[in-house]
């Protein structure tokens, strides 16, 4: 068993936790919790294309002795595999310890923040990075982060992280209102990773004709299924506000590779089921027709069935 002396905790070693790790390593305590053996020395190129390298701590899950109070733990795995991360490590944390769910979508945010025994904050952010290998990643671009938790109980908590998080070099924000970020955030990603994701372009074929009737009946369906469940695009309204969104991140994101298709390309689950399955059971639930979203999320279910197949 290896000892824990305090800090930041982030759990799940990929993109987002190492870039967090580096940000924070500087100013905070930071320990890195990962499920297989990693390099202590850690590179990253900053957005700026500056390569700085690091020693990070790490140590495996199942080696961690159980710990008192960490000033926080960040959870940065993929959604899918936060849930049963997170009864491990609930075993091995005094009960108040707050958790920081920086997952996209709509999934595991409120079951976590039903099932975790001490707060549970929520992160949005618009940060970039990727992985190059175990020792090194790429902090793409800079973003925003908005802080919060389910029912506003731990703002305080919230402006503490944000305000730690910005002296890091990473901009956040508490907020007050993180549900409805967290499903503004999924509309996009739902209108624009799946379709992606399956004809394996970058986000900006995304404008050519040829997807407007599916990208079109997509927003339509994301649009009416948000408007049962009270929650308004960030400007405008209805169908042609959520449009209008996803036209400008289709527009600055125009090269990217998205999240899902990066997923795609390497043969690993994506992350449908925190993206398309809320969607699908809030539909279900207002009693509203999706078959757009039901059939995107088939045929990605189908892919990843072939993935595993495939070895
Ligand atoms: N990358 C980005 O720019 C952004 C990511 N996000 C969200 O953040 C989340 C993480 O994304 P990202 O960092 O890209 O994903 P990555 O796949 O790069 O990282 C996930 C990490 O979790 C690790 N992990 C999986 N299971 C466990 C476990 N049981 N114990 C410890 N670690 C584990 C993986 O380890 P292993 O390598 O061994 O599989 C991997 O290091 C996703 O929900 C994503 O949607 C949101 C906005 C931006
Ligand atoms: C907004 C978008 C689609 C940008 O690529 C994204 O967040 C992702 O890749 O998951």
């Amino acid at each position: 068993m290896i000892g824990f002396t305090g800090g930041h905790l982030i759990v799940g070693p990929g993109a987002l936790g190492r870039m967090l790790a580096h940000a924070l390593a500087p100013t905070q305590g930071v320990t890195l919790i990962s499920q297989r053996a990693l390099p202590a020395q850690q590179t990253l190129t900053t957005p700026e294309g500056e390569t700085v390298t690091r020693r990070l701590p790490v140590i495996r899950l199942a080696a961690l002795a159980p710990i008192g109070s960490p000033a926080l733990i960040h959870l940065t795995t993929k959604a899918y595999a936060a849930e049963a991360v997170a009864v491990d490590l609930a075993e091995k944390v005094a009960p108040g310890t707050a958790l920081v769910l920086w997952q996209n979508g709509f999934g595991v945010q409120p079951s976590l923040t039903r099932r975790w025994p001490g707060p549970v904050l929520c992160a949005s952010t618009t940060e970039g990075a990727y992985v190059v290998d175990d020792a090194a990643i790429v902090h793409a671009g800079h973003g925003e982060s908005v802080i919060g938790d389910l029912h506003g109980r731990h703002l305080a908590l919230a402006h503490s992280l944000a305000a730690t998080l910005t002296r890091a070099g990473l901009k956040a924000a508490a907020v007050d209102d993180i549900g409805v970020r967290l499903w503004q955030k999924l509309a996009v990603n739902a209108a624009i990773n799946p379709l992606v994701a399956l004809y394996e372009v970058p986000n900006g074929a995304l404008r050519e004709a040829r997807f407007d009737a599916e990208l079109t009946a997509v927003i339509e369906e994301i649009a009416a299924i948000l408007a049962a469940e009270g929650i308004a695009p960030p400007s405008g309204s209805g169908a042609a506000g959520w449009r209008r969104l996803v036209d400008k991140v289709i527009e600055a994101t125009a090269d990217n590779r998205a999240s899902m298709l990066q997923d795609v390309d390497a043969r690993r689950p994506t992350e449908r089921g925190a993206i398309l399955a809320p969607l699908i059971e809030r539909a279900e639930h207002n009693r509203l027709p999706c078959p757009t979203l039901a059939a995107l999320d088939a045929r990605l279910a189908e892919k990843e069935a072939a993935f595993r197949l495939e070895g």
